[in-house]
């Protein structure tokens, strides 16, 4: 990684080839096999199945901002060519909400005030931690709050809370729907106002499509922190979607150092090409591969747990 993210600074991932094109397999090491099984259900249906057709051409994506300090935001900001959106992360461990309101000052200040900016806590605030930050952040305009608590009753309290309080900050559903044994319930309670949709996790482009049409809310693709070949299969969901009202946060491959695809799937002018996604997983070699192949027990281990994931498909 180029920067810390989610706790960690080196990524790694499976790739193999089917007769559709490459698949990727990269669960976090710390996800039990029934969850990481969905991952590879997803890279078979790329590498053997396909995506289906596309209903448009670009996709505009979103900077994400790790939970850096101030000084660094211009920095990460360069890796996202023209990019008008910003996510930025928030109640990082360790950090305060004057963390958070000073990182996300610096991204206003540095995007102006035409962009979006958009928070995501991953599930750690309680409701009056969330009321409360989000109540300091949204004096910098915020698109929406992804996943502000971990409980779907909690998302649709602070929903309440915050519409009570006049704080204008829409909820957007994560880990209440990849993590979800039931992904629909968030948008069945009214916890939500949209929903955060990623390939991997959800098993698959068709399922991921599947989701969102059952939720019926609107919904924005973000990455796994995958590589160019896994950024491909998001780039297929959404241009896929009906409709698509947000940017996405796929444009993730700017925050690794290295990446496996000749040419690697990041924005330029704030959209990614679906033709270059298509080209990324048709294309014979992965050069960017060469000097970064695991090797020895790290490869023993991913090998032995794409097979225990896939007994459990
Ligand atoms: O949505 C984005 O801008 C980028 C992707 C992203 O933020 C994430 C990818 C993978 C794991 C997560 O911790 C994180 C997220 O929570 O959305
Ligand atoms: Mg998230």
């Amino acid at each position: 990684m180029r920067v810390r993210f989610r706790g960690i600074d080196v990524r790694e991932t499976v790739l193999f080839r089917g007769p559709a094109g490459w698949g990727e397999f990269g669960p976090f090491p710390e996800y039990a096999e029934a969850e990481a099984a969905k991952w590879l259900a997803a890279g078979l249906g790329s590498a053997w199945e396909g995506w289906p057709e596309p209903v448009r051409e670009h996709v505009e994506v979103n900077a994400t901002v790790p939970a850096v300090s101030p000084e660094r935001v211009a920095d990460v900001l360069a890796g996202f060519d023209g990019c008008r959106t910003a996510k930025v992360k928030v109640a990082e461990r360790g950090q305060s909400v004057d963390d958070d309101v000073a990182r996300v000052a610096e991204v206003r200040a540095l995007l102006g005030p035409s962009a979006h900016i958009r928070v995501d806590a991953n599930a750690a605030w309680t409701v009056d931690q969330a009321r409360e930050a989000l109540g300091r952040l949204s004096a910098y305009g915020l698109q929406y709050a992804e996943q502000p608590c971990a409980e779907v009753s909690e998302l649709a309290q602070l929903r309440l809370l915050l519409a009570r309080d006049g704080v204008d900050v829409p909820i957007a559903a994560d880990e209440s729907v990849r993590k979800a044994d039931d992904p629909i319930k968030v948008a069945r309670e009214g916890a939500a106002d949209l929903v955060v949709v990623k390939v991997a996790p959800l098993g698959g482009v068709s399922s991921a499509l599947a989701i969102v049409a059952e939720c019926g809310l609107p919904a924005v693709v973000s990455s796994a922190i995958d590589s160019s070949v896994g950024i491909a299969a998001g780039v297929a969901l959404a241009a896929a979607l009906p409709e698509l009202d947000y940017a996405c946060g796929l444009g993730t491959v700017g925050l690794l150092s290295a990446d496996v695809a000749e040419s690697p799937l990041v924005p330029r002018d704030g959209v990614i090409s679906v033709a270059d996604a298509r080209a990324v997983v048709a294309a014979t070699e992965q050069p960017g591969l060469a000097g970064h192949e695991l090797t020895g027990e790290r490869r023993d281990w991913w090998l032995d747990r794409l097979a225990r994931c896939h007994a459990l498909l």
